[in-house]
């Protein structure tokens, strides 16, 4: 009597590969989602999809009928619920394979100490004037988008179109300017816009002291190819989104280091 049938455990090293593939894949969309209500909503339909397998095993005809009308709808369902996410998906496949973006590369070639210069000089503004809000306890929400989508910012948005400098930075989110709610945004070493109105995170597990300004903040970076320093009003803490993942309470050596990384 043959218990096993060996040929079963036959693979090739693409079978390998594509297990590897998937899993990786699956471990990206799960680092996407983790902590958001899309969670429960892709757990909701994994549930829902298993349970069809079952009761069609089982054939029982009218359950199965039913939970069909979800399975056949799928993928369209899924790119519906998860607008979000697939295009955060989508941005992520897009910034890892642009070359320029590499900046490992980039200094290889155009000389690292002159890259590393030009580049405090750009940050430099920007820290300062976050040093100076953290003093005066200034609430703040800088917004670095690698990519400037005009559709996206424009709509709720002050066109700036200034140069970096502190006491811009400074005199926008002063307490009395009318532009001083919501985020300014930087983008093509330019402040282009200022009093963005911003998507908020969906996210559950945050802090309970984080409130509109945060979730903006995070919110922001995880729908565009952007990230975000927070500065808030009631502590002075500085916190640094991307990804819509959050440092919080940063100091100015690793807020520096962030930016160098990042803008
Ligand atoms: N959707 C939004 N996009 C951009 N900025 C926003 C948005 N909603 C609120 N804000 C900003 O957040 C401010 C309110 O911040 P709130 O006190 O709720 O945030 P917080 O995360 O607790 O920060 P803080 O520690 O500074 O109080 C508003 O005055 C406005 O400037």
């Amino acid at each position: 009597m043959q218990f096993f049938n060996l040929s079963l455990f036959k693979f090739t090293f693409f079978d390998i590969l594509d297990v590897v593939l998937v899993a990786i894949l699956i471990y990206q969309l799960y680092n996407l989602i983790r902590g958001t209500i899309a969670a429960n909503i892709f757990i909701g339909l994994a549930i829902i999809f298993c349970l069809y397998y079952v009761v069609r095993g089982l054939q029982m005809r009218l359950l199965t009928g039913i939970l069909q009308q979800f399975v056949n709808v799928g993928i369209i369902a899924i790119i519906i619920v998860f607008q979000q996410e697939v295009r955060r998906f989508l941005l992520l496949v897009g910034k890892n394979a642009s070359l320029q973006r590499n900046k490992a590369w980039w200094q290889y070639f155009f000389g690292k100490a002159e890259a590393e210069k030009d580049n405090y000089a750009r940050i430099k503004p920007i820290i300062d004037a976050c040093k100076s809000m953290k003093q005066t306890r200034t609430g703040a929400l800088i917004v670095f988008a690698k990519y400037y989508d005009e559709q996206f910012y424009q709509n709720s948005c002050e066109v700036i179109e200034g140069k970096i400098s502190k006491r811009l930075l400074e005199s926008i989110f002063q307490k009395n300017s009318p532009l001083h709610d919501g985020a300014v945004v930087i983008a093509e070493n330019k402040i282009k816009s200022a009093s963005c109105i911003l998507p908020l995170t969906e996210k559950t597990d945050l802090p309970a002291q984080f409130g509109l300004r945060h979730r903006a903040g995070i919110g922001v970076t995880e729908t565009n190819d952007a990230t975000a320093i927070i500065v808030s009003e009631e502590t002075g803490e500085i916190s640094y989104a991307r990804q819509g993942r959050v440092k919080m309470n940063i100091s100015f050596a690793e807020l520096e280091k962030l930016l160098n990384k990042d803008f």
